[in-house]
């Protein structure tokens, strides 16, 4: 038996037999129905209109909905029309409205065919649940709306009746916008995001609103989400780097327009600092043309290689600070022979393609000179008190983990690392050591300890520079390399030190029994379940496929990342795991002019569709009827007493 106390504070909600049945009948007929349609997506790096289209559209799920309700006879103009419409409503409505095309007849047959897609595709859910996805305001119309039957002549003139009236009282263009919500929202009822969201891309910041805002979403850290949750902490080898990548790819808008972080001293700094230095190995990629902040080619190289200077400072004392990262050589500023004009590398020496180095005393490569100091105080202060930026990472954290097990299936971003022989690696943090899911939980801990901890702690300073070890650290799960070769990348012209060694798990991984063993790590039945990672780009274009290990290892890093098209051949994956199978949509380069339908493969189908009572949601409900159960019998024994007004 449940306590009294929670019996009572149930009873607030649920006063008398009668409420607490009602709900207990509710709750079981949303055990019996088809489970709600997942999305997977990672690896969105920034790219806000592809992904943002993406999510609007349901990777191409909506237009599909349209086309099945109105039985293939409406023509393909009048189609794109209404989906688009149904994707981005407040802004087609604009448009329409300037050309005066929204009249009240437009209205009258659009609220018709929204209604008729709305019908279809909340057909698999209880009218309750559909009526908690309705605004308030128009909850009880539209209700009323989806169950008219059309059968019955009076109702189809109360039917028109109520579409005249929302017209005449001029809240036609509202309701539409309310049944477009609805549309989306029933199609993606769930959605996960398998990490980086950041860098690369032109607005990451576009993305994080946009998530903001969806009903029912989740976040697995990737590497590059928690570099920028270091710079949010402060960590200043974090913000170099998110400041370093940024202009590295001209993306000027995410960091001034986005983020409104004042890059003038940077730029005041690297323009007399590096005044005579042409600065060729750090010319801007220009995948995108920045809008708000179009930034000369010229300065932007100098900006950029004054702060990987400062970064690889910064982040050679961070390595001083902690000898138990085991990085000591990654201090690369130490390597160098400023005299020879060398730098040697794991023993090796190679010639330096840069020496120009005007803020580097030899002698104390790692040192800051005066005026860098003063400019990371600056940026450092510009990230700590940046509103829009804390409501981001602030929204990282309260939807986001190093992993997630959610409906038998185990997602994270990168990997968990594991030695040549199939064991799982141990990371030594805090004096102990950890691997597998201990590993995965306690880094969790700590990256929360990173942002939380109060600023004098000594725990949370040791929590934020070991942010910057989970961005490149050899054995952080969210990157999974050897050794982050940034540094070669700059410095030297011999491609044999840009390689980075994955860690064993990737080889392993794609065979079924280490799967299977990840998966029992984590308590998870070696039936029937999947892990989902990103963080690696599959080769489609080599013949490499996102399903490996006999199904059971999804890797759907496809390449929505402009800079990695190339490398992918295709534009980024969605997986869509619905009651009935497991599909993968492989997207077309984004094409703001032209919708290009995904080509959609199933995976997998399941044994038995699979039902609300099958899912963790179904588990949490179970729970929920039991202790209904409780407080029934409870007010049936006289031990509480009901409350009916
Ligand atoms: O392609 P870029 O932007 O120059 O970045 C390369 C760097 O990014 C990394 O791939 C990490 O980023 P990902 O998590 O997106 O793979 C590093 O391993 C590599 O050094
Ligand atoms: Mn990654």
């Amino acid at each position: 038996m449940r306590d009294l106390a929670y019996l009572k504070l149930m009873s607030r909600e649920y006063p008398t037999i009668k409420a607490a049945s009602s709900e207990i009948i509710n709750l079981t007929a949303i055990q019996g129905l088809p489970k709600g349609t997942e999305y997977f997506f990672s690896d969105l790096h920034g790219e806000h209109e592809a992904f943002i289209h993406l999510l609007r559209s349901a990777s191409g799920i909506i237009r599909e909905k349209i086309t099945e309700t109105f039985s293939h006879i409406m023509p393909e103009k009048e189609e794109v029309e209404l989906a688009n419409l149904i994707y981005y409503p407040e802004k087609v409505l604009n448009q329409l409205e300037c050309l005066e095309a929204a009249d009240d007849e437009w209205q009258r047959v659009t609220i018709y065919r929204l209604v008729q897609i709305c019908k279809m595709v909340s057909s698999k859910y209880t009218r309750s649940k559909v009526r908690k996805k309705m605004p308030a305001e128009f909850a009880y119309v539209i209700d009323e709306l989806l169950h008219v039957d059309y059968n019955d002549d009076n109702k189809r003139v109360y039917y028109s009746e109520i579409i005249r009236s929302i017209i005449d009282i001029e809240v036609g263009d509202k309701f539409i916008v309310a049944l477009c919500e609805l549309i989306k929202n029933l199609t993606i009822d769930s959605l996960h995001i398998i990490g980086d969201i950041f860098d690369r891309g032109p607005r990451a910041d576009i993305i994080m609103n946009e998530l903001l805002h969806f009903h029912d979403v989740d976040i697995q850290w990737g590497n590059h989400d928690i570099s920028w949750m270091g710079a949010a902490t402060g960590n200043l080898a974090c913000i170099c780097n998110v400041l370093r990548i940024a202009i590295s790819y001209n993306s000027f808008d995410v960091l001034e327009d986005g983020y409104g972080i004042n890059l003038r001293p940077l730029s005041m700094f690297a323009a007399r600092v590096y005044k005579e230095d042409p600065c060729e190995r750090f010319f801007p990629m220009t995948l995108d043309e920045n809008i708000y902040d179009a930034v000369d080619p010229i300065l932007a190289a100098k900006m950029h290689k004054a702060i990987t200077v400062i970064q690889f400072k910064v982040e050679g004392q961070i390595i001083k600070r902690h000898p138990e990262y085991e990085m000591n050589d990654r201090i690369l500023m130490e390597a160098i022979d400023f005299k020879q004009g060398t730098v040697t590398v794991e023993g090796k020496e190679y010639p330096m393609v840069d020496t120009f180095f005007p803020t580097v005393d030899p002698e104390h490569p790692l040192e800051l000179n005066k005026e860098e100091e003063e400019l990371l105080r600056v940026l450092q202060l510009s990230f700590l008190h940046n509103g829009l930026l804390h409501k981001h990472v602030r929204f990282l954290y309260s939807h986001g983990s190093m992993y997630k097990c959610s409906n038998s299936n185990l997602l994270y971003h990168g990997c968990i690392p594991m030695k040549e022989d199939g064991s799982f690696e141990e990371l030594m943090v805090d004096g102990k050591a950890y691997c597998g899911k201990a590993l995965m939980d306690y880094l969790d801990q700590k990256v929360q300890n990173a942002y939380f901890m109060p600023e004098d702690s000594p725990e949370g300073a040791d929590a934020r520079d070991f942010m910057w070890y989970l961005w490149c650290g050899a054995k952080s799960p969210v990157y999974g390399k050897g050794k982050m070769t940034t540094f070669e990348h700059y410095f030297i012209d011999d491609p044999q030190t840009y390689k980075e060694p994955m860690n064993p798990y990737y080889r392993l991984s794609v065979k079924e029994e280490y799967c299977d063993k990840i998966l029992e790590e984590f308590g998870l039945s070696i039936e029937g379940s999947h892990i989902i990672n990103g963080h690696v780009p599959v080769k489609i274009k080599e013949g490499e496929s996102p399903v490996k290990a006999g199904g059971k290892l999804f890797l759907i890093d496809g390449g929505l990342s402009k800079a990695y098209q190339s490398k992918t051949g295709i534009a980024g994956y969605t997986l869509i795991y619905n009651s009935n199978h497991l599909a993968l949509a492989e997207h077309k380069p984004f094409n703001r002019e032209q919708e290009s339908t995904p080509k959609v493969s199933v995976v997998e189908h399941v044994k038995h569709r699979v039902m609300v009572a099958d899912t963790d949601k179904g588990a949490e409900l179970a729970g929920r009827i039991s202790d209904l159960k409780e407080l029934v019998a409870a007010y049936r024994e006289g031990i509480l007493k009901e409350n009916v007004e």
